[in-house]
């Protein structure tokens, strides 16, 4: 008889418990965490149905699963680690130039246990580097770059304090563009394995919270001093579940990510070279009337060497005022969550993970 425990996760309104299976990882199944391929992502309707098909079992079950052939070149993703890489070799002062108490607004960069997504783990051991949304680098909106970020000075302030690195904001940036397309062809599949039409999203993903981050999990040799064998600062990413639509997510070869399955098992989300994974986030969760689930993961890094890992997450517009999706609602399923925008739910959220406590 397996045995369980709980952990607790902080949620906008409070403290949720979930039962864990206190088991070591073990491998997930092909059904658990399948391997979607998308080579047939820009064919016709029947081929992105079939597409649709293998999102919404997957999105039903764990909540997370791989994609390859996805058409962001490999040679891209190796040149954004380099510069990744590049930008985490620095020293801590010239990292904290561009420190995200001063560059504000979700940008710029956060050292090692300076958060804490999940207060009843230890503080998180990954530094990271934050890009948001911005319509200057926007495909959509090159001729017309309006300003909803209603100020860049937060953004160009990031970029200015990392001018000395040549290739670090133009590669960067090429990489989120790529992901931003992808994750514009990938919403339509989820409006399909929604039962809605293809464009349904479209409107509301024409300038979106969209947050590219880039991590640094040190490895147990390279944690400076006290910090090393501490025990405050152990997990490279607490217990959680992503916050917004989905999230596109770039792994090295280390391992280390886990994800609690339908049966409450973690699963180790093993690296398959060529994919990237895909998993639902909350917000996705909330419209879906809880029919796609906002998997809770977690990362341990606990190899003597470097862990990367690059994650994107899509939002929708953040103004934009959801409510639980038509086709999740019926006389037997009432919907379960209240209107809000998915950029006030972020917002809510983040502040959790930055303060450790409710805010
Ligand atoms: O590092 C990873 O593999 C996952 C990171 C993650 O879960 C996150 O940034 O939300
Ligand atoms: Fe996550």
């Amino acid at each position: 008889m397996a045995s369980f425990t709980t952990i607790e996760l902080l949620t906008p309104t409070g403290p949720v418990s979930r039962r864990v299976c206190v088991a070591p990882p073990r491998k997930p199944t092909v059904d658990e965490m399948p391997v979607i391929d998308l080579s047939s992502i820009d064919q016709d309707a029947n081929a992105r149905k079939a597409l649709a098909v293998k999102i919404k079992a997957a999105a039903e079950n764990t909540g997370f699963f791989y994609v390859c052939n996805h058409g962001i070149s490999e040679e891209l993703i190796q040149s954004a680690l380099e510069e990744v890489k590049g930008f985490f070799n620095q020293s801590t002062e010239d990292k904290d130039r561009v420190g995200f108490h001063r560059a504000g607004k979700s940008c710029g960069y956060h050292g090692v246990g300076s958060t804490q997504i999940n207060n009843k783990e230890t503080r998180d051991k990954k530094e990271t580097f934050s890009m948001r949304y911005d319509t200057r680098i926007d495909p959509l909106h090159t001729e017309d770059p309006q300003d909803i970020n209603s100020s860049f000075s937060s953004i160009d302030y990031v970029w200015n304090g990392t001018s000395h690195l040549p290739n670090f904001r133009p590669v960067l940036t090429q990489f989120y563009q790529e992901r931003l397309k992808l994750a514009r062809k990938l919403i339509q599949l989820f409006a399909l394995a929604l039962d809605l039409p293809e464009d349904y999203f479209d409107s509301i993903v024409t300038q979106p919270g969209a947050d590219a981050v880039h991590l640094h999990y040190p490895g147990t040799e390279e944690m400076p001093g006290d910090a090393k064998n501490g025990k405050d600062v152990d997990v490279g990413i607490g217990s959680h579940t992503d916050i917004q639509c989905f999230t596109l997510l770039w792994q090295d070869m280390s391992g280390g990510l886990q994800v609690l399955s339908a049966a409450d098992e973690w699963l180790d989300a093993q690296p398959i070279e060529g994919t990237l994974v895909i998993n639902i986030g909350d917000f996705m969760q909330r419209l879906s009337n809880n029919k796609f689930k906002s998997t809770v993961h977690r990362v341990y890094n606990r190899q003597t060497t470097s862990r990367y890992a690059m994650p994107f997450f899509l939002g929708f517009n953040p103004d934009h005022v959801c409510e639980v999706l038509p086709t999740c609602v019926d006389a037997d399923h009432p919907p379960l969550y209240e209107p809000i925008s998915c950029g006030e739910w972020r917002d809510m959220r983040l502040k959790l993970a930055e303060s450790g406590k409710v805010a």
